[in-house]
């Protein structure tokens, strides 16, 4: 029997870790996929980011309301210009999204949704196990992942090791990791080329990660 058949709620994958399977409805993908497109384009554009010990990410990235790069956020791109604005869905998508996750909305006095890094996996890409920690604001991280499926490891606060969860994450997913496991380690070891809906003509894997930075 296909497991597809069953319609999978949320799943707490560690305390504040939350999996929500097939969140974003078919439309909602498109129509995100579509603005991953423009926003890729620029200004920024979509950059592997040298690490500081001088290889090259895998992941291509932009960066969206405020520039991120390994491992710090400035206002602006490194040639001066200025980072494209926090769009406004991405807050709508990120308060909805911990709604749908924790079965409440972010608390009135929550800090602001205001960064998001979009991600573009080519077969080949992954992303070694890392904090999300720039950010000085303790709110949740929603993620959402669209096109190709991916094993998303979702470890510990101590280290990059066991113990961790391997999760699949497919198109229309949302992924919310808060309180307890804000600080924990999480990488994406693989991806699985041509496991994206048809539909998407997406030839590779996009997640949008949105934050609060707290950096006003
Ligand atoms: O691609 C993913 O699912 C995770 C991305 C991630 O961890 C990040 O952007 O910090
Ligand atoms: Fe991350």
């Amino acid at each position: 029997m296909s497991e597809a058949l069953f319609e999978a709620g949320p799943t707490e994958v560690a305390p504040g870790a939350v999996h929500v399977p097939g969140w974003l409805r078919p439309d909602a993908q498109t129509e995100l996929v579509d603005l991953c497109r423009r926003w890729s384009r620029g200004p920024g554009g979509m950059l592997r980011h040298r690490m500081p010990r001088g290889g090259e990410m895998s992941v291509r990235m932009t960066s969206l309301g405020w520039f991120w790069r390994p491992y710090a956020y400035s206002r602006s791109l490194p040639g001066g210009e200025a980072v494209r604005p926090f769009p406004r869905i991405l807050g709508e998508l990120a308060h909805d999204g911990v709604a749908a996750a924790y079965g409440a909305p972010p608390p009135e006095e929550a800090p602001e949704y205001d960064v998001a890094l979009v991600n573009f996996y080519d077969g080949d890409a992954r992303m070694g196990m890392h904090q999300d920690r720039e950010e000085e604001a303790d709110a949740p991280v929603v993620s959402l992942s669209l096109g190709d499926a991916c094993v998303f490891r979702f470890g510990n606060t101590e280290n990059r090791n066991r113990p961790y969860t391997d999760v699949v994450l497919r198109s229309g997913d949302l992924f919310v990791f808060g309180g307890p496991s804000r600080m924990a380690y999480h990488g994406v070891p693989r991806t699985m080329p041509g496991t994206g809906p048809a539909e998407l003509g997406l030839d590779g894997r996009l997640n949008i990660t949105i934050r609060a930075s707290g950096l006003g």
